[in-house]
């Protein structure tokens, strides 16, 4: 299954909040309008070109929100200010397999009445639910992901099974209709081949619904400062316009997009080996999954990676670390628990160099109880690597639990305080993984998005592609 397919199926729970969300706000002061054509989705375009709807009549709150934060953001320092990682040729990642066309919930016809009313009544139809050296060549980061085991099974296709069941019983009503001609509401046959006008709820962009999708999106983790940041753009040019939840999700997703597509950017890998890439994050975050994952996939493109087990604390880590290093065929170095992690460093550092690694990932303890600590133990394995490699480490990865929804911005704050975080890799966005906080990581910091991890399994972890994430998230039909 393709990548993306697996995560938006995986996001659903996220998607489905904000789905269901969006719908529950349009719903709420909104109203059916007839349309001509079936499809209840008009292009956001054409929202505004509505005529008889003015344009200027935005309040002072949304005035000039859109292109001053553009230009603001455009205009923050680059939060990696040395070395400026060389991007990677991009004809080398995969390249997103499209979304294959399972019925998605708004693509599927609507059902229409059931059977047991035998009045049919002229209601309308139901609301639908709606610095370095030249650059290498890139790696093939990410292996095939084929899971068949994830793949969507009919069960999970509530739409088609709906659809059956709403045919089957109207067949009845078909010899009524046609002896009725009395009936202002249209014949079966015209409604089933779309001829009907469906009608397609729109609600005027107003303070009050501003407020509602500011809520909204709060709740889905992408904080109060992205959230007001998002929904202000979105509203520039349509207060007062008349808008239906399709277009609104494409509105979000594309905003969601715009903010996202600067921080895709895939791990930097450089001439100079061995590269150095020190992990940091807290316990339970990820780390060793990653380091397993990442250790396969640069193996699996003809690289010599080996690993330093640096959580010399706890015992376990170390001992999964091993069992990683063994699925992904690659030395692990480690040392006694208790032992110093810099002198592991220190050691790793010099066998990836005796050996002609290319890579060297080190693991690291994710102590934040004891921030001192940590950040004394982080900067002596700095100190110490750079006895052999002054440029080392080129790359620090923080790992970041994607389930912890706001609590990842504080931890980036925290290690962005205690070591020089240079990207990131966002863990478990599956599950009930709640993906804004990615959209508030990425307008307040800016940090790139090396890689997200959508499973346990050493081939889920893949390169982070913007628009079809902002898609996934935000529910959109591919
Ligand atoms: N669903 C899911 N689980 C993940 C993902 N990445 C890691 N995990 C799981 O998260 C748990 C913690 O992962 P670890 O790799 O051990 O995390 P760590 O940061 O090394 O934690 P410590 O070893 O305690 O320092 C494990 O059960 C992993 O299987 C992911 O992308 N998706």
């Amino acid at each position: 299954m393709a990548f993306f397919t697996k995560l938006k199926d995986r996001l659903f729970k996220s998607s489905s909040k904000i789905d269901e969300g969006l719908e529950a706000i349009v719903s709420d002061g909104g109203e059916p309008e007839a349309e001509a054509a079936p499809s209840e989705a008009a292009p956001v375009d054409a929202v505004m070109d509505q005529p008889g709807v003015a344009s200027d009549v935005m309040p002072d709150r949304q005035e000039d929100s859109g292109p001053m934060l553009a230009a603001e953001r455009a205009a923050e320092p680059d939060p990696q200010p040395t070395p400026d990682p060389v991007p990677q040729p991009e004809p080398d990642r995969p390249e997103p397999t499209p979304v294959p066309d399972l019925p998605e919930p708004d693509q599927t016809p609507e059902p229409q009445e059931p059977p047991q009313d035998p009045e049919p009544t002229p209601e309308p139809d139901p609301i639908p639910p709606v610095s370095d050296p030249e650059p290498v060549r890139e790696p093939e980061q990410v292996p095939p992901v084929s899971d068949p085991g994830l793949a969507p099974t009919p069960t999970e296709m509530p739409q088609s099974g709906g659809l059956r069941q709403a045919m089957t019983p109207v067949a009845p009503d078909l010899a009524g209709e046609a002896s009725d001609s009395q009936q202002a509401k249209p014949g079966l046959l015209g409604r089933l081949m779309g001829r009907t006008a469906k009608p397609t709820v729109r609600r005027t962009l107003d303070d009050d619904m501003l407020e509602q999708l500011e809520e909204l999106l709060i709740s889905a983790d992408m904080g109060v400062d992205t959230a007001l940041r998002v929904t202000a753009n979105m509203a520039e040019g349509r207060f007062g316009k008349k808008l239906s939840v399709s277009e609104i999700k494409e509105l979000l997703a594309a905003e969601v997009g715009r903010i996202m597509e600067p921080v895709a950017r895939p791990l930097p890998i450089y001439a100079k080996t061995p590269q150095v890439v020190l992990v940091v994050g807290v316990n339970g975050s990820g780390k060793t999954t990653t380091i397993g994952k990442l250790a396969s996939q640069f193996r699996a493109a003809g690289k010599k990676v080996v690993i330093a087990a640096g959580d010399t604390f706890r015992a376990a880590a170390v001992e999964q670390l091993q069992v990683w290093g063994d699925r992904a065929g690659v030395p692990v170095l480690t040392a006694a628990q208790g032992s110093d992690p810099a002198s592991l460093a220190f050691d790793a550092m010099g066998r990836a160099q005796e050996e002609g690694a290319d890579l060297l990932l080190i693991d690291t303890a994710g102590r934040l109880q004891n921030r001192g600590d940590l950040m004394e133990e982080l900067a002596k394995i700095v100190r110490v690597i750079r006895k052999k490699d002054e440029t080392a480490p080129h790359n620090t990865l923080l790992v970041l639990d994607a389930t912890t929804g706001q609590n990842a911005v504080n931890q980036v704050k925290v290690f962005q305080e205690i070591s020089a975080v240079s990207g990131l890799v966002m863990t478990k966005l599956d599950g009930t993984a709640k993906g804004g906080v990615l959209v508030a990581l990425a307008d307040r910091f800016g940090l790139p998005i090396h890689a997200v991890g959508v499973g346990e399994q050493i081939d889920d972890l893949s390169p982070f592609d913007p628009q079809e994430f902002a898609d996934a998230l935000v529910g959109v039909d591919a």
